[in-house]
């Protein structure tokens, strides 16, 4: 296809909602497109771009850029373009011409009529499919749980509910800040997979820890079906474009002639970070490359995972910070991921808030005010919710931190929300707990003391790492063989001989020199996995770890292996030493007490007696019970305790004292433990997970499971010529038949193997599961509805009951918003179907007679009878569905209404949420306050101006029995 002109108006066939383009700019390979009616653009190869020239024909009714509807009474063509001479209705001498390029750019999509009245007609079949994809398309857009029904998941409350309290949001802001194990990634990937579904995102940037990258990279397709590019260096290197001398000087001239031209440089239209949609990379990219480029590259949405790593301080934000920042900052939506937000000390916590959501953190010194008030905040919360009435007292109380609302029962949650959102730690975090979930394994510590060596008896002047960690002051390996925990853990490797074991000790070279001894002294089969390897190195070391036939008995990592990894198939942990950080505790046991874990875990400690190691032990086990419990008061035990710890931990301690440290960290645990209980934890619990919530979207999501897109697509398959065949009971192979044309959408050259039973997908890794959300089955839809097969039919009613020779219409009309995607106005205007079934005197008769009821009546006509029947009877046909087209309409209008009030009660109320802040906080700005009633006042016009079109049409003739 190589007949484009500038200027010339066409439709994307498989997008009809951009409404109507035109060719910006050809080249010889590629054509550009603009949809001015979206605000977006698209660039297709010239020869299968999938796009339909519009012109229009003497008689046709046209309207122009500035809202006027004329008849065209001639058509010229100029230079490859149109230029109709029309004039408005009844008024034919006031004819004025109208080149294409000035038609409005909306178009009335009413092709299904032009189709039936040309005679240009479609069998019973491909109608009927039409139809079922049109409605299915719709289903999906209004259902509740769209995006979370594709991923292969089990169906877990707590993530479902955070997904859908998070993915429905506009450009999302939040922490993921679940426990350690509980499925933060599985929360992000089901957020971006509903924001990409839906279309509220399409630009992804996702920055994990080096030693994640892969593992979240495979995540994100077996589980998401999201395919990330990995952009590291060298791929950044072979994106650039080799530019030769005489290029650049041609591009320093021309950047002169602009910057003097209009006074600023050119856009950047070479940004490498821009030529892919869904980018994972990893910090250590992130600290390296052109920050300003990668953050200018349009992001939706930026993820960063274990983000307890962006250190800030008011003096002292660290760099990873303030890159991160850098994007966050023009990204629309944020979302950070920890299981230990605390883990470097409130102030980060609170900068980490205040990248997510600064209106709401303002100031560190406003955010530990209002921390010192989370009891009263929880108590009130707590009341609210757990009192079926509310007495006077209680209402006093809310009314005064919510003076803008009204305080009733009935809205007990809307409520309760602000409440948490505007004094407590709101919709900005979800935390849940191990406390809050049941389920979860237990976990038994064994504590094994050992003798110290004499080697290890280092004076008291030694660094505190010394101390902690006596083998690492040896510069080679010889502390291996005398090393009593050597030994112990030789042992242990013998007696668990069947047994899957995880050992985590702090430094690469304790975990590199007791990977040499136990393989190569003791001819053991382990692996090994540090910092120091690279990432295929330590991705195949994890891979050799979880390969249980022949795979290594053991996995000896330094801290850096306990971050993000999935060891849950093991449940032996053995800590060779202990941190100091209890979170960097927790999140060590987390490698192994993650979703997923059958048993109950052993965590096994060797210490030396007398020694650092035995106080940390203690200090954690019998003061805070941290082994065998998660303590989400560690952090601040820790600082409470620093000071009577650390002398003990370098010096010989005095068993008296170390008992003195247990004793009074029980106390401050105790006391810690009690007041999160009713203080901050409590309203994070209250905001993480409603249960009855969780419970209603796992009965949904369970329903939706049962109704199988397979009898659908298999019907799909048969029209395009895919072959299937059975493979079992929940499972069919498909593969490209002989007779398929095009490629079909998620379809391989060598075929695939689909279920659509969860519990079979989520055992088959090598089975793509197939729901209504998969990429083929998405796909499917989108060909049939951007093809005009099917929009028009005639079909024979067999029906003794039905006189012979009745004549009805099936009129299917669709009610959709021509918006911008960034308003994402299917949000409160989803693609509605609307159905009328007519008679011969134009009575809409679709109550009596469904569609489905319908269709198992209505067989194939012959195609030369079928023409007859329009040509003879096009006259009724035009006037019945033109007359009906008003009550289309009509029913159209309430659809709309709805709309518009479900968009002002959302608007309304983020407005409202806006103005109560800016009371509290003066850094709420006037313009953004501004921006959402300018936004408000453009939704409410695109969503009043949607258009109610003829989708599809069929004719239908009784012939009796
Ligand atoms: N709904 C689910 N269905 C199936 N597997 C799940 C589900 N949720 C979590 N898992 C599995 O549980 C493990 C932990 O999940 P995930 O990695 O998302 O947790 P996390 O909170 O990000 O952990 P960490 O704090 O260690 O980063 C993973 O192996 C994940 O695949």
């Amino acid at each position: 296809m190589s007949d484009f002109t500038p200027g010339q108006r066409w439709l994307s066939e498989s997008e009809t909602e951009l409404g109507l383009g035109i060719i910006k700019e050809l080249d010889y390979r590629l054509v550009t497109v603009e949809y001015p009616a979206v605000e977006e653009e698209r660039t297709y190869a010239i020869n299968n771009a999938p796009l339909s020239r519009v012109t229009f024909d003497v008689g046709d009714t046209i309207r122009t850029g500035d809202e006027l509807e004329l008849t065209v009474a001639e058509v010229n063509e100029l230079n490859g373009l149109k230029v109709y001479m029309a004039h408005p209705a009844g008024e034919t001498d006031n004819v004025q011409p109208v080149p294409e390029t000035l038609l409005g750019h909306t178009l009335k999509l009413n092709s299904a009529l032009d189709r039936l009245l040309s005679n240009q007609l479609a069998s019973n079949r491909w109608y009927e499919l039409r139809v079922d994809a049109l409605n299915a398309h719709c289903q999906q857009q209004q259902s509740r749980i769209q995006g979370l029904r594709g991923p292969r998941i089990d169906h877990i409350g707590h993530q479902l509910y955070i997904a859908d309290q998070v993915a429905s949001r506009y450009a999302p802001r939040v922490l993921l800040a679940d426990e350690v194990g509980l499925g933060k990634t599985i929360e992000a990937g089901l957020i971006l997979h509903q924001q990409l579904l839906t279309g509220r995102a399409s630009r992804v940037l996702v920055v994990v820890p080096s030693p994640l990258v892969h593992q979240w990279f495979v995540e994100m397709v077996r589980r998401f079906n999201l395919h990330f590019s990995i952009f590291d260096a060298e791929r950044l290197e072979a994106l650039q474009p080799e530019t030769s001398i005489k290029d650049m000087l041609a591009q320093i001239i021309e950047e002169e002639r602009l910057g003097e031209e209009q006074g600023e440089a050119p856009a950047n239209n070479d940004n490498p970070f821009l030529s892919e949609q869904l980018i994972l990379c990893s910090t250590d990219f992130l600290s390296e490359c052109d920050i300003d480029q990668l953050a200018s590259a349009d992001w939706d949405l930026l993820v960063v995972d274990e983000a307890h790593h962006l250190a800030w301080s008011e003096q002292h934000p660290s760099d990873s910070y303030l890159r991160v920042e850098t994007i966050a900052q023009q990204a629309r939506g944020l979302l950070l991921l920890t299981a230990t937000p605390e883990q470097l000390g409130l102030e980060s916590h609170f900068a980490r808030l205040r990248l997510l959501d600064p209106d709401r953190y303002p100031s560190l010194e406003a955010f530990r005010e209002e921390q010192s008030h989370y009891q009263e905040i929880a108590q009130l919360a707590g009341e609210l919710h757990d009192q079926p009435d509310w007495d006077s007292a209680l209402v006093e109380k809310a009314k005064a931190l919510l003076p803008d609302m009204e305080i009733t029962p009935d809205a007990r949650d809307s409520v309760l929300a602000e409440l948490l959102d505007r004094s407590g730690p709101g919709r900005v975090m979800f935390r849940n707990t191990r406390h809050n979930i049941a389920g979860f394994p237990l976990r038994h510590v064994h504590g094994s003391p050992l003798p110290l060596p004499d080697e290890y008896r280092y004076d008291q002047d030694e660094e505190l790492e010394g101390h902690l960690h006596p083998e690492t002051l040896y510069h080679d390996d010889r502390w291996c063989t005398l090393d009593p925990r050597v030994t112990w853990l030789e042992q242990f490797f013998k007696q668990h001989r069947h047994d899957k074991v995880l050992v985590i000790c702090a430094s690469r070279h304790t975990a590199s020199d007791l990977h040499a001894h136990c393989n190569y002294k003791l001819g053991m089969n382990i692996a090994m996995f540090h910092e120091d390897m690279d990432l295929i190195e330590r991705d195949r070391a994890a891979a050799f770890f979880a390969d249980d036939v022949d795979g290594a008995q053991a996995l000896i990592c330094s801290e850096i292996g306990s971050e993000g990894r999935n060891f849950q198939f093991a449940h032996h942990l053995v800590l060779l030493d202990l941190p100091l950080n209890p979170d960097l505790l927790e999140q060590r046991i987390g490698r192994l007490d993650r979703i997923g874990q059958r048993e109950d875990i052993q965590i096994h400690v060797p210490y030396f007696e007398g020694h650092a190691q035995e106080v940390l032990f203690r200090w954690y086990h019998e003061g805070m019970n941290a082994f065998e419990h998660t303590n989400p008061a560690g952090h601040d035990i820790y600082l409470r305790s620093r000071d009577a710890l650390e002398p003990l931990l370098s010096s010989d301690p005095e068993y008296t004292a170390i008992d003195a440290l247990v004793a009074d960290t029980r106390v401050i645990a105790d006391e810690l433990q009690t007041l999160m209980e009713t203080g901050r934890d409590r309203l994070l619990e209250l905001s993480s997970c409603d249960t009855d919530r969780a419970d209603a979207l796992r009965d949904e999501l369970a329903q939706a499971d049962a109704q199988s897109p397979l009898p659908f697509m298999q019907r799909v398959f048969d029209r395009y010529g895919v072959d299937q065949e059975e493979h079992s009971d929940t499972a069919v192979i498909l593969k490209p038949g002989p007779h398929m044309r095009d490629a079909f959408p998620g379809l391989p050259d060598e075929g695939i193997t689909m279920t659509d039973d969860r519990a079979t997908a989520l055992a088959r890794d090598d089975m793509q599961f197939m729901t209504w959300e998969h990429p083929m089955v998405t796909g499917s839809l989108e060909m049939i509805l951007g093809e005009n097969r099917g929009k028009a039919a005639v079909s024979l009613l067999k029906n003794p009951r039905i006189k012979p020779g009745t004549l009805l219409i099936e009129a299917i009309y669709t009610v959709e918003s021509m918006a911008p995607r960034y308003l994402q106005a299917d949000r409160f205007l989803p693609c509605t179907v609307i159905r009328h079934l007519l008679d011969a005197n134009g009575k809409n008769i679709s109550q009596a007679i469904s569609h489905e009821g319908l269709s198992q009546q209505c067989h194939k006509m012959d195609k030369a009878l079928s023409r007859k029947i329009v040509s003879s009877q096009k006259t009724l046909l035009e006037k019945l569905l033109k007359a009906n087209d008003v009550a289309a309409r009509k029913e159209a209008d309430d659809v709309v209404a709805a709309a518009l009030i479900a968009m002002r009660e959302e608007q309304n109320h983020e407005l409202a949420r806006l103005k109560a802040l800016q009371a509290k906080n003066p850094a709420v700005r006037d313009e953004e306050i501004t921006a959402l009633e300018q936004q408000t006042a453009q939704l409410e016009k695109l969503i009043g101006d949607a258009q109610c079109q003829l989708n599809a049409v069929r004719v239908i003739v009784a012939a009796g029995e």
